[in-house]
């Protein structure tokens, strides 16, 4: 190939992520991953590459406009660009500058994001939850094999990987406590999710089924939906998370497409009891994604304190989006859809601090010996994720968030 991609690198030619980027001389526009580069797909086109497409849907500041092609025209684009790159096409090799360093480029947030869901779908993550918020005998709520619940979250405040995250203040009433008090967070926290975009707008009244979910599918991302415990546990009930967990979700800069993410596919966990018809599915739809959790002090040194897999998922993406839309809700391209926190079977897998340091009551040590019930001024948490199979490998990159002091 016209450069060297590293074997372990999370964008491999058989990846080819959709994101935008702005470099010197470079308005935001959009490219795509390769090896430690982009390619700068404004360039391709000037140089006539696309003749099919708009240009116009490249020299955007979000993906929303190139992901309403359709996947006919995105999922085609994406073959042509892996086909010229192993050719060596001469456009490619006689242009240098439609490829752009990584190093040298600004990312920006990929999408222009309507609507933000965020879904409760690891039957792990809501046992252990559960135990440590309600009730340790009945953890898991009555509805929760049956629905996969979820909330809506706030669009606004989705920022990108790298955007320092501010301490949120916030109502908070301890067990001794007779009144709430007011205050910075004493106890936050990330969970370790990916998002989904939707790739294709539904009417108003329109259901979309469990076995045609792919098609509104364009592709993931990585998501931290950074979360204020104390702030939950007052303020949760009975309607869920409000200011607990809209102050900031940080999403990875790179959309790693569906089709990408194909060959990863696994059988998801036997359903028991039967869910409703609605929520049946067919076919392999859980992701063998493996994912990492990585805390930075403020000093830099680093901490993996959590291995998970997007495999351990209860709930799959068709069937979260089955149910978000049998009520005829509409969703549109560029709204976001989080998993829920991925934990695992184990407890160096789960998937939030809350859960890894149960509570308080066991606290993880980390590499210089300090310990960790929640996260602390000038720590940074950083989420990595990848599919490897076969030797083929697709990765997301990462998404990290440095958590700054709570304002004055
Ligand atoms: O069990 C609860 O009360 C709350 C759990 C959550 O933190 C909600 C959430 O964001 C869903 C998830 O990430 O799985
Ligand atoms: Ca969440
Ligand atoms: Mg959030």
């Amino acid at each position: 190939m016209i450069f060297e991609i590293k074997r372990d690198s999370d964008f491999s030619i058989h990846n080819l992520p959709f994101g935008i980027f702005s470099s010197a001389g470079r308005s935001p526009r959009v490219g795509v991953a390769i090896g430690e580069s982009i390619l700068d797909l404004q360039a391709l086109a000037d140089l006539g590459m696309f003749p099919q497409i708009d240009k116009a849907v490249f020299a955007q500041n979000s993906l929303n406009a190139f992901i309403a092609l359709g996947k006919t025209s995105t999922s085609k684009l994406r073959l042509d660009l892996q086909r010229w790159l192993l050719e060596e096409h001469p456009i490619l090799r006689e242009n240098p500058a439609v490829l752009v360093s990584q190093n040298e480029a600004t990312m920006h947030l990929p999408i222009h994001i309507g609507d933000y869901t965020d879904f409760y779908s690891s039957i792990e993550h809501a046992t252990n939850v559960g135990k440590m918020f309600r009730d340790p005998a009945n953890a898991l709520l009555p509805n929760w094999r049956h629905i996969p619940v979820g909330y809506h979250g706030r669009a606004s405040s989705v920022v990108l990987s790298g955007t320092p995250v501010q301490r949120p203040w916030g109502q908070a009433k301890g067990k001794d406590d007779v009144l709430p008090k007011f205050q910075p967070s004493a106890r936050l926290d990330f969970e370790l999710e990916t998002g989904f975009i939707i790739g294709k707008d539904t009417h108003l009244g329109q259901g979309i089924n469990t076995a045609e979910a792919d098609e509104y599918i364009f592709g993931k991302v990585l998501l931290n939906d950074w979360s204020a415990r104390d702030i939950q546990a007052w303020e949760y009930v009975p309607l869920g998370p409000f200011l607990a967990k809209n102050f900031a979700t940080s999403i990875s800069p790179w959309v790693v497409t569906l089709e990408a993410l194909a060959p990863f596919r696994v059988a998801g966990p036997v359903q028991e009891p039967a869910v409703l018809p609605y929520l049946e599915y067919a076919g392999d739809q859980n992701l063998d994604i493996q994912l990492n959790v990585v805390l930075e002090t403020a000093v830099g040194v680093s901490t993996e304190i959590c291995r998970s897999n997007f495999k351990y998922m209860y709930w799959n993406m068709a069937q979260q989006l089955a149910h978000h839309t049998v009520n005829g809700c509409n969703v549109r391209v560029g709204d976001l859809m989080g998993s829920g926190t991925i934990s695992g079977p184990t407890p160096d897998s789960y998937g939030s601090l809350l859960e890894l340091a149960w509570s308080g009551t066991q606290p993880i040590t980390l590499a210089d010996g300090s310990q960790r019930s929640f996260i602390e001024n000038g720590d940074t948490v950083v989420m990595r994720g990848f599919g490897e199979k076969d030797g083929v490998r697709v990765g997301f990159g990462e998404v990290r968030g440095k958590i700054l002091p709570a304002h004055k």
